[in-house]
């Protein structure tokens, strides 16, 4: 196991933060932590970090004891933490060699990180002078300098625009394969996007934790797409197996349908028939969704 959390319990004065806690997370899983605002989420990577110490209960991370064992934790894990500190005066390169430094960390795990990452473009600016996913890939690139066997991962994609989201979806993705990864979120695209499995957290207390596979229902979908222009929602219902249609913002629209095949190609047609562009395209499942309010909207 790469993470085992027994029973952590942890507040803050009177502020239950997380209750009795407990989950496991395999080597080379990657787990989305998904919650609403404040239901305790940076509060436990921080305990799985060493960072902060539960009142009760324990954690283990690769092995070692959080609140024993602080050092190998911190060997074994690379943080990127909510607001992704970072010296706006610094030269990314400089950034990551001054850290390297800090912590006897070789030079030439640098150019590894500035690859793995996709920074090289960038790599010659001053952090100040980035943009925000390309800081978010330094952040990154400095979790991943002392190529920790687990990458804890705080909300790292907030705040992005659309192209940057699947970069930085893809770079988690990539990383992924090789590395344990815990990533926090509030957004259920994100953990279909990216995660293997979901843990929904609500008011700290665990509601949720299962494998995506087996949360995948069979028979219904829902496809979001943003096209260029106004689209009648009636000329969308005519699509095959269509039960509904919603314009939530915009041009963006969710279209539900009952099969199982992959409908997207079918609204790949309807925008090319009708001469329209396609600006977002993208699958949502309706069990997660549902289970994601079910699960935390306030009793
Ligand atoms: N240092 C602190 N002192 C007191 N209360 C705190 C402290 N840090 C967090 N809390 C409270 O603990 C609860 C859990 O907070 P936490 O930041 O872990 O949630 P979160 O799921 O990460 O939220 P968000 O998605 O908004 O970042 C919240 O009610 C928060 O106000």
């Amino acid at each position: 196991m790469s993470i085992e959390v027994k029973n952590i319990t942890k507040t803050y004065g009177e502020q239950h933060a997380l209750q009795d806690v407990s989950f496991s997370i395999k080597t080379g899983e990657i787990v989305g932590f998904l919650g609403p605002n404040g239901a305790g989420k940076s509060t436990m990577m921080k305990i799985l970090t060493s960072y902060l110490p539960a009142t009760e209960g324990e954690a283990l991370v690769n092995g070692f004891n959080v609140s024993e064992e602080k050092k190998n934790v911190q060997k074994s894990v690379g943080y990127l933490p909510e607001h992704n500190p970072l010296y706006l005066d610094m030269y990314v390169r400089e950034f990551l060699q001054y850290n390297a430094e800090i912590y006897g960390i070789p030079k030439t795990e640098i150019d590894t990180v500035i690859a793995q990452t996709n920074l090289l473009p960038e790599a010659h600016k001053k952090i100040g002078q980035l943009s925000k996913g390309y800081r978010q890939r330094v952040g990154i690139a400095n979790a991943l300098l002392h190529n920790p066997e687990v990458l804890i991962l705080d909300e790292p994609t907030t705040g992005l625009d659309p192209n940057q989201l699947i970069e930085i979806r893809d770079l988690i993705k990539n990383i992924g394969s090789k590395k344990t990864v815990l990533l926090s979120t509030h957004i259920m695209q994100e953990v279909e996007a990216i995660c293997d499995r979901v843990i929904i957290i609500d008011r700290g207390v665990i509601v949720l934790d299962k494998k995506l596979s087996e949360l995948k229902s069979d028979e219904k979908q829902i496809v979001e797409v943003e096209f260029d222009y106004r689209v009648e929602e009636v000329a969308l219902q005519q699509l095959p197996q269509v039960s509904a249609v919603n314009n939530t913002v915009g041009f963006v629209y969710e279209i539900y349908f009952n099969s199982k095949e992959d409908m997207r190609s079918k609204v790949f047609d309807f925008a090319h028939d009708n001469g329209l562009k396609i600006l977002q395209l993208h699958q949502k499942n309706p069990t997660l969704e549902k289970l994601f309010t079910q699960l935390t909207t306030q009793k």
